[in-house]
């Protein structure tokens, strides 16, 4: 196994008490997921607490994750919460469509995210990440906010490589809205589980109000794109939508580009952030994907043939998707009474999937909290469903190729030419609402060239043994449908 010597063990927030109850539960979410669960989420496959008149249910192994996502899908439905927090973002998009809408839209969305399409969207991917470092090191005096960045040059991956557009005109707009979104109206609250969909509450009209703002920011974008497109503009994601859904209305062509824009930049912009706070407090983990980025050509013309020479930094990829996992839970509506793992659930109850504790739980990952990349090369690599940061099933996340590839990419692009480091020591937490935040939001410095010698005796022992567990490796292994 790869070993830096270095063990860094990122903080993270106590967890709920044992005692906690089942609307305790749904009321910390609000606050912090990670730590709205009880540490017994660790040892008993299911819980089961009473809510009023329905139940709650934490559904905690990878047996229990497995049979809600992939081996029962019909079985459960999306919850009325998501509606609520998400559905001003998502309208009838993709994530939140159900049924027969929902498989007309996963059919026709799915060519645009085929391996053979990653080739095409690395090209964006490296353009988009050459200009933002070029940018970043012509400008920074030193201090730099990597969530900013980070968040904006997701959105440019975003936009240009599934619709073709620059993000000069909207994109600050569209990210301000965000950010004001996650930080208030956006945080589930336990009300958002209880109450039915009709009953709305204040923060039910003011995410209205949100939705109508949002919408007119969309609408904006696609009539960017259809005067901006050319002849000549390659086909797509675009292209293919307006074909597909020539007979709907024009509300679910908005919906799509929406959903697609939110999804496919919120969640990568922040696993780049904890990737780079991951490597700033873990140098040699640092200095060893400058090594590997070094090594290859992440220019555009060559960027899809240099993902599979980049196997230490997908491994720092995947390793920060564990312990900070964008979309940290799920949720599900039980449809029929049946047995969960040897829990019998009513019709209605209410299902949650906690990912950020599966990931931290120590029966199936040793020493949990520590940041270690080499649990992700090694040939005894986790379980398919120990590790669910995309999902999992029919409804597994659309963009997993696309997200890890444009993860590793960026980071190795970044790597290359700079060293990260932290610019104060305080301690950074997760926060777990909206998304996967952090609290306090850190400052970097950043540093042009190589700043570190090598440790190099140490160094030299371990890339050769990180050679051989790293060629060792097969993508088939672990996550066949990510
Ligand atoms: C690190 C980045 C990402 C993470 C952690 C992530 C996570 C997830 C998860 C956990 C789900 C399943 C939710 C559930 O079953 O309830 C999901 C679904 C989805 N994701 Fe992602 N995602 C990421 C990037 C992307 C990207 C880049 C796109 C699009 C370009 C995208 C689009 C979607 C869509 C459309 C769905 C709904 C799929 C369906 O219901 O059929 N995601 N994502």
């Amino acid at each position: 196994m790869y070993s830096t010597g270095h063990h860094f063990e990122p903080p993270a927030p106590p967890l709920a008490p044992d005692r906690v109850t089942g609307l305790g539960v749904l009321m910390r979410l609000r606050r912090n997921a990670f730590s709205a669960f009880p540490a017994r989420c660790f040892s008993a496959p299911a819980i089961k607490y009473r809510l009023g008149i329905t139940d709650l249910i934490l559904a905690n192994t990878p047996d229990a994750m497995r049979h809600v996502l992939a081996d029962h899908p019909d079985r459960f439905r999306r919850v009325r919460a998501t509606g609520r927090v998400l559905g001003p973002l998502l309208g009838r998009g993709l994530a939140a469509a159900e049924g027969e809408a929902w498989r007309r839209q996963r059919r026709t969305l799915a060519p645009a995210f085929t391996p053979r399409t990653l080739p095409v969207l690395s090209q964006h991917i490296a353009a988009c990440a050459e200009a933002t470092c070029a940018r970043i090191e012509a400008s920074s005096d030193g201090s730099i906010d990597l969530l900013s960045a980070m968040q904006d040059l997701s959105l440019d991956i975003a936009a240009r490589s599934m619709f073709s557009l620059e993000t000069a005109r909207f994109g600050p707009e569209l990210r301000r809205l965000l950010v004001f979104y996650s930080a208030t109206i956006g945080r589930p609250r336990a009300s958002d589980f209880l109450l039915p969909s009709k009953l709305l509450t204040p923060t039910d009209v003011r995410r209205a109000l949100f939705r109508r703002r949002w919408s007119r920011i969309i609408s904006s974008v696609i009539a960017e794109r259809r005067t901006t497109a050319s002849p000549d503009t390659p086909r797509d994601m675009f292209d293919m939508l307006v074909d597909a859904y020539k007979d709907q209305d024009e509300g679910l062509l908005a919906d799509e580009v929406s959903t697609m824009l939110f999804a496919g930049h919120e969640t990568t912009g922040l696993t780049l952030f904890w990737a780079c706070f991951l490597l700033a407090n873990a140098p040699e983990w640092q200095d060893a994907v400058r090594e590997e980025a070094r090594a290859c050509d992440v220019s555009p013309s060559t960027a899809g043939e240099a993902l599979a020479r980049l196997p230490l930094t997908r491994a720092v990829v995947e390793e920060t998707l564990r312990l900070y996992p964008p979309a940290y839970m799920s949720a599900r509506a039980v449809m029929d009474p049946h047995d969960l793992c040897g829990l019998p659930v009513r019709s209605g109850s209410l299902v949650l999937l906690p990912f950020c504790m599966l990931h931290r739980n120590p029966a199936f990952w040793a020493s949990p909290s520590r940041f270690d990349p080499s649990r992700f090369l090694d040939a005894a690599r986790p379980d398919r469903f120990t590790f669910l940061p995309f999902g999992a099933g029919p409804r597994v996340c659309i963009g997993a190729q696309l997200a890890i590839a444009e993860s590793m990419l960026v980071l190795a692009r970044l790597l290359r030419g700079n060293a990260i480091a932290m610019e104060h020591a305080d301690p950074v937490q997760p926060i777990g609402s909206f998304s996967t935040r952090p609290s306090p939001v850190p400052v970097f410095k950043l540093r042009r060239g190589m700043p570190r010698a090598p440790v190099k005796s140490r160094r030299a022992r371990s890339m050769t043994e990180l050679g051989a567990t790293a060629k060792g490796r097969s993508r088939s292994d672990g996550n066949a449908d990510v």
